[in-house]
């Protein structure tokens, strides 16, 4: 399959739109904003797999602007809960609540649990839809630890929170590009452009 050039970002995140323009540079090619249409459907976050979800959203905005669209779901897995919020990260602290919200709740729920205890991975699943062609699914993921204190300013979601050993740094406190090296949505996107080759 050939790889598409003008690829909608199905995603109203700032903080994703902000890192695919980036990844999408890379490769030559150009992500267009949802904020350029008008009309544009929500979509209803109703799956319980990424997968699902991450599907649903290129193929709601693909049919509706009849553009190749990718959507990107995305989340937190945390191993002393049992993988929680995983898909459900974005809602954890409740309906539309704040990123810090979030992870001021994730670190009350592990407040008790010992710092060998608190690893995590953030996971991302992309899907590319194309009008006419079978979708083409991809995931990535990034393995850290949750620390008890937040620390950083860059990035969104998690990222002040989550603990990358190799870096000693937490994602929030990693450059753009250095965010972009080593994210589950980097190697998501490298897996999406494998999978793409290997259908040419
Ligand atoms: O790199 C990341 N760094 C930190 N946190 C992250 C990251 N990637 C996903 N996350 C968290 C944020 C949110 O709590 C959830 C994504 O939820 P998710 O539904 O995929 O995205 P969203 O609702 O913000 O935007 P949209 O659905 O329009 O793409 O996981
Ligand atoms: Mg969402």
């Amino acid at each position: 399959m050939s790889e598409p050039r003008k690829v909608v970002l199905a995603t109203r995140n700032k903080g994703k739109v902000k890192e695919f323009n980036k990844l999408f540079a890379e490769l030559g090619w150009e992500g267009i904003s949802l904020d350029d249409f008008e009309g544009v459907p929500e979509v209803i976050e109703d799956g319980d797999t990424f997968e699902a979800n991450a599907l649903k959203k290129a193929r709601v905005i693909s049919t509706y602007l009849g553009m190749p669209a990718v959507g990107d779901d995305s989340g937190l897995e945390v191993d002393a809960l049992d993988g929680r919020p995983g898909v459900y990260s974005a809602g954890f602290a409740g309906e539309d609540a704040t990123d810090e919200a979030n992870w001021r709740k994730l670190l009350a729920e592990l407040s008790a649990v010992p710092a060998d205890e608190r690893t995590a991975r953030f996971r991302c699943v992309l899907a590319l839809v194309e009008p006419g062609r079978e979708p083409v699914i991809s995931s990535g993921y990034c393995a850290g630890i949750i620390v008890d204190e937040p620390a950083g300013t860059n990035g969104f979601g998690y990222d002040p929170v989550f603990y990358l050993p190799e870096q000693n740094k937490t994602m929030a406190q990693l450059a753009p590009e250095e965010k972009n090296r080593i994210s589950h949505r980097a190697m998501a996107m490298q897996n999406l452009l494998s999978a793409l080759k290997e259908k040419e």
